[in-house]
């Protein structure tokens, strides 16, 4: 058995404060790994916090949770301006293969929303405090109520300020568990309008950082605790916009190399006006990881990058990771 001292402690970044549903997909995701090491839950002030702790190595914090997808209402646009600038930031180095930030997993959890008051009468509440992307997951409870919207940096923020405030025309929109953690009370539950509403999250990492005294990467420790075979590889790049079939090109590539495209999203670069960093990501079947890589493997496939590369102007594959199983279960599972 392993004796105290010796027990590593693995520490996780996550919006906070405690309550938030990234704090959910942090628990949900590392509570597995408590059997053999000290899991510490570090909340941070905003999601670029989230991945500055990740970028700029700070704290020792060795994995971070992005929230990165809605199933209502689609992007976390906010995560993706943090990928993209990071991306521009490093453009001149052009390092493909090895990058500081690295995506090694995900997660997902369930969101059901709640109207979090001290308050008894829902025709009262003069105004409401939540995170920006939870707005568009409640419309048809929050259609026809007169209220002023007040965004907050995360929606267990949203509950503690309720919690601070004297006056009792405030509500806020956030989990269950944030109205047990300010000790305020729910009005009405189940506000989202779908009862499948689900976040993906992902799971950030440093390269420098190992997770045991092995020396086993963080990518390789996190991958070997998931099942399944299915790799998703999410990648940033950009192009000649002006020129005709620049896209298609790179679509084509994929095409050639028989990888399905999972997802496809387009941020504004910021580098010139009408200019736009595309995001992909691709299914394959190999093990980042393992020894036996096979040519399906876009990290691997130096034929792909080599296509890639001649295509883009700037291309940087961000991670991989194993599509995490709760992906393909059905909706009746993710039921809270
Ligand atoms: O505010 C929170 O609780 C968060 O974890 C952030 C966040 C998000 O940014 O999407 C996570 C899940 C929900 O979709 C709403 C808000």
């Amino acid at each position: 058995m392993t004796s105290p001292e010796t027990v590593k402690t693995i520490k996780v970044a996550y919006l906070g404060p405690p309550g938030t549903f990234s704090h959910q997909a942090a628990i949900q995701k590392f509570s597995k790994f408590s059997k053999n090491f000290k899991v510490e839950y570090i909340p941070q002030r905003t999601i670029g916090d989230c991945f500055n702790v990740i970028a700029n190595n700070t704290d020792q914090i060795n994995y971070s949770v992005l929230p990165f997808e809605n199933s209502t209402n689609g992007s976390v646009v906010l995560s993706y301006d943090l990928f993209r600038d990071y991306f521009i930031k490093k453009r001149p180095n052009n390092d493909i293969l090895k990058q500081k930030v690295r995506v090694v997993g995900e997660e997902f959890v369930t969101i059901c929303h709640n109207l979090i008051t001290n308050q008894k009468d829902l025709s009262k509440i003069k105004k409401i405090y939540t995170h920006p992307q939870v707005w568009t997951q409640c419309n048809k409870f929050l259609n026809g109520l007169n209220f002023e919207k007040i965004d907050t940096s995360s929606t267990s923020k949203a509950a503690e300020l309720i919690k601070n405030t004297d006056q009792d025309d405030c509500a806020a929109i956030g989990s269950l568990i944030s109205s047990q953690v300010h000790n305020v009370p729910i009005l009405y539950n189940n506000i989202e309008d779908d009862s499948n509403n689900t976040t993906r999250f992902l799971i950030l990492t440093n390269d420098n950082e190992v997770s045991n005294d092995d020396g086993i990467s963080n990518e390789k420790f996190l991958n070997d605790y998931q099942l399944g075979n299915k790799f998703i590889s999410l990648i940033v790049f950009n192009i000649e916009n002006s020129k005709v079939g620049s896209l298609s090109k790179i679509l084509t590539i994929f095409n050639k190399f028989k990888l399905n495209i999972a997802t496809i999203n387009s941020r504004p670069s910021n580098l010139a006006k009408w200019q736009y960093v595309f995001f992909f990501e691709i299914f394959s079947n190999s093990n980042v990881n393992s020894a036996n890589n096979n040519a399906n493997n876009i990290e691997n496939n130096l034929e792909i990058l080599k296509e890639l590369k001649e295509n883009c102007i700037d291309f940087e594959i961000l991670g991989s990771f194993k599509r995490n199983e709760k992906y393909y279960q059905s909706a009746v599972n993710f039921k809270c």
